[in-house]
């Protein structure tokens, strides 16, 4: 006890030094006796004791214990119980405006994080002398085999949650990629990169991958890896990334994934949960809201952007020009018959071949709704489908809460007409310069005069606390998805040729193409319906967030209903930059 006072002596040390000078039979040498009895008396381990058990009895005390670690999931309950709130009181408001504030989240979210004690600092690595890095640290690492079916599995990745391959370099089997949410990932023990030397005791050396397939697949219950560190690694740290996808995967039939059992299958529209990102042509991801944890691959947003370039350059060479039904479905080359059809808001057509866009994965983020501040509803399809009658409709059940904005025209005003109730009367100079600003979300010209519906109308319904719905021409979508709006794009589809024929007829509905309404749908223009909706989808699906199919109109507009009801109660996927 030469270097420090014995009232301060630690218990615990001072009992572990005296067993020492006691096993004088020890077969230990008398420099290691003396190194452990230095050690025991030093100045610096004494203090990191003491440090140790003031940590120990401040934190049993009731003092520093957390309440709960989970207030961000309550938050997001309460907020998702605010929105219900039909009638909102100005408390209940004033509680939903500053639970959302990122400075609340921030300090609730780290409480959290404190409370869970996810604090741990991530330390340097302890430099090494030259004789320790010349030593080969070897982990021995235990999993228990999964109870997966092994049936058709042609790599590791079923059995263990990692795959491995053999290193280019050394020969060697290494760990290629580890699975999120997969045993090996839940060990946190094996990472990629790492060389695996043994497996349940049988030396890997000069084996091939699938020998030591072989040998998981015999094995029964724990395996045991005998494995050598990757240098520099840390394994990949998981994302809170969330895309939607504009494309369906079905991995059985790609012919690049490294790992066809690894792929994660998806549909066009799905929310993805994007784990990680390391490798730069394939991703992980997990199904958002999907129990299963382990994560799959899928393609990158780099590597699918390249696939579809390269389709579409296969396509274009193979094509003649445009006129290519693969190419952009619902357009052939069979001469325009002459349209009677009133033409509104039709900007230059050929304005929609807009292929500019590669549509691989959106980010996305929920956005709560807000009480009193609803969303744009945008019904959006080829003309004649029938969203002027579902618009109406709806409308119809409560004409106080859903508006349409009032357009403008640079005709004259007619006899009995009121200005911004059917329209807004404007001077022809005044409306082209607005045109040119960009403050127009649509407009055209039809008989001379000009006819648009400008921004600033629909932002004026959202700010008096209503809820816009509109039908504009399918390409003022571009102007219309902008974080300013945040509509909500509903695209209304027609049912096959024949559905459609037989349910108009049915109801002797009206065709828009004729300028009176006077008559029922041509065969033509159920053709033409047919077509354009192919050619809107092809273009802009990738923008739409619901699609209504217009077979039954009570059950489409059902669906409307629904659709707007959930828009004012549920918290829904938007562009990420839209909650920014
Ligand atoms: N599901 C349906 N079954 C039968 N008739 C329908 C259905 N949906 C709409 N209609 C009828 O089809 C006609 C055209 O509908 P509507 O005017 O709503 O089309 P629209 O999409 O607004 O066309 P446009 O954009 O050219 O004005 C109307 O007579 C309407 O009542």
């Amino acid at each position: 006890m030469a270097n420090v006072t014995k009232e301060k002596w630690d218990p615990a040390l001072t009992r572990l030094l005296s067993s020492l000078q006691q096993s004088s039979n020890s077969p230990s040498t008398d420099e290691e006796l003396r190194f452990l009895s230095n050690l025991l008396q030093s100045k610096e381990l004494h203090a990191l004791v003491n440090v140790h058990n003031k940590i120990i009895t401040n934190g049993a005390s009731d003092k520093f214990y957390p309440m709960l670690s989970t207030s961000m999931e309550i938050l997001s309950d309460v907020l998702e119980d605010l929105v219900r709130v039909p009638y909102a009181s100005p408390d209940c408001e004033e509680l939903f405006y500053l639970l959302q504030k990122p400075h609340l989240q921030g300090l609730l979210y780290s409480h959290d994080s404190v409370a869970q004690k996810d604090y741990y600092p991530h330390l340097p690595e302890i430099p090494r002398d030259n004789e320790e890095e010349e030593e080969e640290t070897v982990k021995i690492v235990q999993l228990v085999k999964s109870n997966e079916p092994l049936a058709g599995a042609q790599n590791a990745e079923p059995i263990v949650g990692a795959t491995i391959k053999t290193d280019e370099a050394t020969g060697k089997i290494v760990i290629a990629r580890v699975m999120h949410g997969g045993a090996a990932d839940r060990s946190g023990l094996i990472h990629s990169g790492d060389e695996v030397v043994e497996v349940n005791n049988i030396n890997v050396e000069g084996k091939t991958p699938n020998d030591v397939l072989q040998i998981l697949q015999n094995s029964e219950g724990t395996i045991t890896f005998k494995l050598i560190p990757a240098d520099g690694k840390g394994g990949p740290r998981e994302s809170k990334v969330r895309v939607r996808a504009h494309f369906d995967y079905d991995s059985s039939i790609d012919p690049y994934i490294p790992c066809k059992e690894a792929g994660l299958d998806f549909k066009k529209g799905d929310v993805l949960h994007i784990v990680s990102q390391d490798d730069a042509y394939w991703w992980q991801a997990r199904r958002e809201g999907d129990r299963n944890m382990r994560a799959g691959l899928i393609p990158s947003r780099a590597l699918q952007e390249r696939r579809i370039i390269h389709d579409r350059t296969q396509t274009d060479k193979n094509e003649d020009g445009l006129c290519s039904s693969t190419a952009l479905p619902g357009v052939t080359c069979r001469p325009k018959s002459p349209k009677t059809k009133k033409i509104i808001y039709d900007i230059a057509e050929n304005e929609d071949f807009d292929r500019e866009q590669i549509p691989t994965y959106e980010e996305v983020a929920k956005l709560y709704p807000r009480p009193g501040v609803f969303r744009p509803i945008v019904l959006v399809g080829p003309p004649g489908v029938g969203r002027n009658e579902l618009k109406r409709r709806l409308i119809d059940t409560d004409p106080g809460k859903y508006r349409t904005p009032t357009p403008f025209t640079t005709r004259s005003m007619k006899p009995g007409e009121e200005n911004g109730k059917e329209y807004f009367f404007v001077e022809r100079p005044d409306m082209e310069k607005d045109i040119e600003a960009g403050k127009f979300i649509e407009y055209g010209e039809y008989k001379g005069n000009l006819y648009g519906t400008s921004a600033e109308s629909v932002k004026s319904i959202v700010a008096a606390g209503k809820v816009c719905i509109l039908n504009p021409h399918y390409q003022a979508l571009k102007m219309l998805r902008v974080p300013e709006l945040k509509p909500y794009v509903i695209y209304v589809k027609p049912p096959d040729l024949e559905t459609l024929k037989e349910t108009r007829n049915a109801h002797h509905a009206r065709s828009t193409f004729d300028i009176h309404n006077s008559r029922g749908f041509t065969d033509d223009e159920f053709n033409d319906i047919i077509k354009a909706a192919g050619r809107i989808e092809f273009l802009y699906e990738h923008l739409f967030d619901e699609t209504i199919t217009n077979t039954d109109l009570a059950m489409a507009f059902s669906q409307l209903s629904s659709a707007a009801n959930r828009l004012e109660t549920e918290p829904l996927w938007v562009p990420a930059s839209w909650v920014q």
